[in-house]
């Protein structure tokens, strides 16, 4: 790759990029599920649990029957709306805390984000010389990206949210199909140009998104992500691991 053109920031989906979707669909999903009743029967009325019923649509948030209900509904649909991505984050907070919740990152994930946030030999001494950052953008919430960041197998650290210079979210960015959240994730560090930003994501969409804004986009193909057409395998380079990088 020219040096112009090398990326100065990764930018990483979590769901089917850097971990299995089963942890999401098999592991989590279940563990906010299990967690909601208990939540519900001690926080309904607490100011802590405030803010995530006051986000639910009034009809959804009347009594916890009503809400449990529409969670339920919306998990198993995989629906990526804000105020559920919102709740999910806060009841995982538990699992992750006590250790019953730990994500299990696909093995060339943290050795990459150690060499590429790494400063570089050869690089001079100003600041971030040589390094390259690594930001998340992703539908689950900010909250939910920094724990499961914080709370992952690498070894001998599993805490890598020191390494990560940012998150984003559908919030604070927008929806990942959009071209424009993309741009409004550029605008934040001006002093990349977009064309140094590397996107990696299972999503094709999300990709093209990306790609429409003035990123650099990669297709990240691991075990259990959905299968890819021929069509899209023509358009975009498609990779099994961040080592191909
Ligand atoms: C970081 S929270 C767990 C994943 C999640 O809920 C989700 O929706 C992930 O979607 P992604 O955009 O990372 O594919
Ligand atoms: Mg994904």
């Amino acid at each position: 790759m020219a040096a112009a053109n090398k990326p100065r920031v990764v930018l990483l989906d979590i769901e089917g990029t850097v971990c299995p979707i089963s942890f999401v669909k098999d592991v989590l999903f279940p563990y906010a599920l299990s967690a909601l009743p208990t939540t519900l029967a001690a926080e309904w009325d607490s100011p802590a649990f405030a803010p995530y019923r006051n986000a639910f649509p009034p009809e959804h948030a009347t009594t916890p029957e009503a809400l449990t209900s529409h969670v339920r509904d919306l998990m198993s649909r995989d629906v990526k709306i804000s105020y559920l991505k919102s709740l999910q984050g806060y009841l995982w907070e538990s699992g992750y805390v006590s250790g019953a919740l730990k994500a299990p990152l696909f093995p060339d994930v943290a050795p990459k984000i150690a060499s590429w946030t790494a400063k570089k030999e050869g690089a001079g001494d100003g600041e971030g010389e040589g390094r390259v950052r690594v930001m998340i953008y992703s539908s689950g919430s900010v909250a939910a990206q920094k724990l499961l960041f914080r709370h992952t197998n690498a070894e001998p650290v599993a805490d890598l949210t020191p390494l990560i210079t940012d998150f984003f979210d559908t919030v604070n960015a927008g929806p990942k199909t959009e071209r424009a959240s993309y741009e409004k994730i550029a605008a934040k560090y001006p002093e990349v140009p977009v064309g140094q930003w590397l996107f990696l994501s299972d999503n094709v969409r999300e990709v093209e998104a990306a790609k429409e804004a003035g990123m650099q986009s990669v297709v990240v193909e691991r075990p259990g992500n959905a299968g890819l057409s021929e069509e899209d395998r023509r358009k975009h380079r498609v990779i099994k691991s961040f080592d191909e990088l």
